[in-house]
């Protein structure tokens, strides 16, 4: 297990590579939501399962968080995609969010399909984040990650996407739909989650509150064979993940309906704007080969933002 020190190394690195590179810090958040959904272990970078559709938008991340694990052989995939996660928020201007380390790592691909789709309805992502313990306002709360980051290079908040915050909120409650999922324009569908949807757009603080409270409870579903010193609320899931969940739904891969104008009409097609995979050539330095995929070409967030992402030239990872 790493030492305090340690680890505050490390979100270091992170933290400036954060800033010469703005499609970073969202993907850390995004990739804890999905390596934590059927317990945080690590096994979203298995070959068999970064690639699946349901996690796109998220390979570019492995090759750039993988190389800690040399660096930092103390730490866990697991905890690093934590890590990542808490200290891109941080990052972002969202609230702190408790972590601990001490997860451990699986070897088993996690069952594919549990990830929710966009385009499910309202009733299937409020059971589905029931069964693994969160209520219809844990949802609501949840969603307010999507203030920050793209979906398929579209801002989900546009001009407002690299700062985590109740933006997110009031653009659902003033009609300002451009780059909302279906599942975010959902969240109006039903009056609890409504009036949650308005506190938030009122009160920033609330929802930082909130969201620290759930994301921290969501980071900490780790399965109960790990031996960890943090908190262990799943059920032991042996460590033979037969093909179980067939889940046939994995269709929608390539073709993410993003709500594209201010009216609530979606399209059909998926909207790609711009955000060409930018090579960042990794120059100079550290003679070793392995070097250049040490911060791999992520796309930049395309349409406003304040501040350009610039070609970082290669990892900063201190010795
Ligand atoms: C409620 C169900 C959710 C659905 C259906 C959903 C779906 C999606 C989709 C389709 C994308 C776009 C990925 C792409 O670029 O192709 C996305 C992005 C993102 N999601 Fe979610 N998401 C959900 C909940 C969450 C939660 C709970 C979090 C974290 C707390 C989260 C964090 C993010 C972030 C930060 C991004 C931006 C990624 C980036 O900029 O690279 N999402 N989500
Ligand atoms: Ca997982």
């Amino acid at each position: 297990q790493c030492s305090p020190e340690t680890i505050s190394q490390m979100e270091s690195i992170f933290v400036q590579n954060f800033s010469q590179n703005q499609a970073l810090a969202p993907m850390c958040l995004h990739s804890a939501f999905h390596d934590c959904w059927n317990g945080c272990n690590g096994a979203l970078f298995m070959p068999e399962e970064i690639d699946r559709p349901e996690n796109a938008g998220l390979p570019p991340l492995k090759p750039y968080l993988m190389p800690f694990t040399s660096q930092f052989p103390c730490i866990s995939v697991a905890d690093l995609i934590n890590s990542c996660a808490v200290t891109a928020l941080k990052f972002l201007n969202g609230p702190d969010v408790p972590v601990y380390y001490g997860r451990l790592d699986r070897n088993v691909p996690d069952p594919t399909g549990l990830i929710p789709e966009p385009t499910m309805s309202l009733s299937a992502l409020i059971a589905a984040f029931n069964a693994i313990g969160f209520s219809k306002e844990d949802v609501v709360t949840l969603s307010g990650a999507h203030s920050v980051g793209v979906c398929h290079g579209v801002p989900m908040c546009p001009g407002h996407n690299t700062s985590f915050g109740n933006h997110y909120y009031q653009e659902l409650i003033e009609g300002d739909l451009s780059g909302k999922l279906p599942t975010d324009v959902e969240l109006l569908e039903d009056n609890t989650m409504r009036s949650l949807v308005q506190q938030y757009a009122s009160d920033n603080s609330q929802f930082f509150s909130d969201f620290s409270r759930v994301f921290g409870k969501y980071i900490s579903r780790i399965h109960c064979n790990q031996t960890s010193t943090g908190p262990c609320p799943l059920e032991d899931i042996g460590d033979s993940t037969t093909s179980t969940s067939t889940s046939s739904t994995t269709t929608s891969s390539s073709g993410i309906p993003v709500v594209s104008s201010t009216s609530s009409s979606t399209s059909s097609s998926p909207i790609i704007i711009g955000s060409p995979i930018v090579i960042s050539g990794s120059s100079s330095s550290s003679s070793s080969s392995s070097s250049s995929s040490l911060f791999p070409p992520v796309p930049p967030i395309s349409g406003p933002i304040s501040n350009p992402p610039s070609n970082p030239g290669g990892p900063i990872i201190a010795a």
